[in-house]
């Protein structure tokens, strides 16, 4: 029985799916104090929060059996996600579920400034007729400028569009194309502060778009400019702002978010000009129910099928990708178990290298694939996808992975090698087509060897009778040879036979091969069933 812990307000109706799955037992305890959820939080499998609980490295200090952490939304800066990625916890979020009701909001802010519903509210309500007090401004003809041309940002253009407003969108990833396709301008950061008399923000919080609305900026817009966030507190300096609304330079703020969360700044929360609403974006019946239903649904899968769709510390990839990375991604961790046992001892570098049509895809999960099953040898089952980059780090190892388009004699190929000082090994492998995955080269020799459960690798003299000594023996111990591949360096020289066995390989059977007369070494290679593909 995995146990899911609750720590915001989630809708009942979204989490339905897990309530009703009989191998989740769901506790709800939303507004914990950090304490209190440092104390328990060691009982739990997955924890699923909104933006309120803060997932700090210290309460993730005890999360000993915590494997994910689900964001329903879709901002994740309450979580640590280094300290989260370091523990191998996954961490996941529901993006997309709230655009709507954030665009929403976003153009009712925008509505409530233009035409300063909130203080004509309050002021009516009081049984004032304050008319002239309130005159507002048209959205029709003005120019809005988008900072921030993701999910809520492209809704919020849209929408504007319908207003008959002018849109100038800033955004890394917007194109020329994209921008000409929806109807609006493709614009940088001064052109919107030159040109908009509305600029809404809908950027992620980060380094780059902490304090992206300051003094500096703000002093560069249209006079009377208004101003909406919708996004994250921080993105706009909220004392910035606040000498901005005093001077006239901006004519009002619609803010819905904030530096500090339950908001504390006064002198902005109070100001005439400005409307504030309690982190409210999300906060509709339909995005709550959207989000608890997306991060139930995907932790259900996480924990019964290990399929991860909205990892936000894993290589999010296409559907497309992922059909055609599948073939290759129990092939890698093989690899990596594989070039692990025949070095023999912990690397100090990795090289990891691709060749073919798979170099031209998006091999991370690929690598991690590979470093899982390099680094579990030692490190045993605390190493994942998650933390695989960051544990290899972590033990001084060395890494670095090239890609080639071109094909080297197969249509792809990978190949990953193992350095200690002067000892090296290596694995290369390949889908054949039609005949499933195959071990091409091990150390430096060419072979084609199945990866099955029982591998044996020898190193011999290239001498007349090592095949059938190598074969009399292995019968000595009753253990049945499935296919044997022999490789050669020169005639005469150094060779090696790679075996795959019915059983294995270990102790006095490995002994009584290295006695054998030109043997130079022998060495057993598992690789656990559960690894192995169905050989077809
Ligand atoms: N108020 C709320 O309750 C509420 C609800 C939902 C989402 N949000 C917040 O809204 C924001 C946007 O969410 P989304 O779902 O559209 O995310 P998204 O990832 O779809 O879009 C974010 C966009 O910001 C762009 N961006 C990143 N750095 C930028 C920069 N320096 N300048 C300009 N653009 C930059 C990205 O390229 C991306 O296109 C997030 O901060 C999210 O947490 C708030
Ligand atoms: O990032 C988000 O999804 C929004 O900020 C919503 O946050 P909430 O779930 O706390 O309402």
């Amino acid at each position: 029985m995995y146990k899911i812990l609750v720590s915001d307000a989630i809708s009942d109706t979204g989490l339905t799916a897990l309530y009703e799955h009989p191998n989740f037992a769901v506790d709800k305890k939303p507004g914990l104090p950090p304490e209190e959820l440092k104390g328990i939080i060691g009982e739990y499998d997955a924890l699923i929060v909104r933006s309120q609980t803060q997932v700090t490295e210290d309460i993730l200090e005890n999360a000993d059996n915590l494997r994910v952490i689900a964001r329903a939304g879709v901002g994740v800066d309450n979580i640590d996600i280094q300290a989260a990625t370091k523990k191998g916890i996954i961490v996941i979020n529901a993006p997309g579920a709230n655009t709507i009701s954030a665009a929403e909001l976003t153009m009712a802010m925008m509505l409530s400034l233009a035409r300063n519903i909130p203080a004509a509210h309050a002021s009516t309500s009081e049984g004032k007729w304050e008319r002239n007090k309130f005159k507002g401004v048209e959205m029709y003809e003005k120019t809005l400028g988008v900072i921030g041309m993701g999910k809520i940002g492209t809704e919020v253009a849209n929408r504007a569009l319908s207003f008959g407003m002018n849109i100038l969108g800033y955004d890394p990833y917007l194109t020329e194309d994209r921008a000409h396709q929806m109807g609006i301008s493709k614009a940088s950061l001064d052109e919107i502060a030159q040109e908009a008399d509305f600029i809404t923000v809908h950027t992620p919080l980060i380094k780059e778009t902490k304090g992206l609305i300051n003094d500096e900026y703000l002093a560069k817009t249209k006079p009377g400019v208004r101003i909406i966030n919708c996004a994250r507190g921080g993105i706009i300096d909220e004392n910035a702002l606040v000498r901005a609304l005093n001077s006239g330079q901006v004519a009002g703020a619609a803010i819905d978010v904030f530096e500090t969360e339950p908001a504390s700044n006064t002198e902005l929360l109070e100001h005439p000009h400005v409307v504030v609403t309690p982190h409210l974006g999300a906060s509709t019946v339909e995005a709550q129910e959207k989000v608890a239903h997306e991060v139930s649904e995907e932790i259900i899968d996480i924990f019964e099928t290990q399929s991860i769709r909205h990892a936000v510390n894993m290589p999010q990839i296409s559907g497309e990708t992922q059909k055609k990375l599948q073939p290759y991604i129990d092939l890698a961790e093989q690899m990596g178990i594989l070039a692990i046992q025949l070095l023999k001892q912990a690397p100090e570098r990795v090289e990891i290298s691709y060749a073919g049509e798979i170099a031209m895809e998006s091999t991370d999960l690929l690598t991690r694939n590979i470093l899982k099953g390099i680094l579990t040898h030692h490190l045993g089952d605390t190493v994942n996808l998650i933390n695989a980059h960051h544990l290899l780090k972590d033990q001084g190892v060395a890494s670095n992975v090239s890609k080639n388009p071109k094909s080297k004699g197969f249509a792809s190929y990978i190949e990953v090698t193992l350095h200690r000082g002067d000892n090296k090994a290596n694995i290369g492998a390949t889908i054949l087509n039609g005949y499933g995955a195959r071990i091409v080269k091990m150390n430096d020799y060419r072979v084609d060897v199945r990866p099955e459960s029982n591998l044996l690798y020898i190193k011999h003299h290239d001498i007349p009778g090592m095949i059938g000594r190598v074969g009399s023996t292995l019968g000595d111990y009753d253990i049945n040879i499935g296919t044997m591949q022999v490789g050669r360096a020169d005639i005469g020289g150094e060779a090696i036979m790679v075996l795959t066995l019915d059983k294995k390989a270990e102790g006095d059977v490995l002994v009584g091969l290295k006695a054998l007369k030109g043997l130079e070494d022998a060495q057993y290679l598992e690789l656990p069933n559960e690894k192995v593909a169905v050989p077809n």
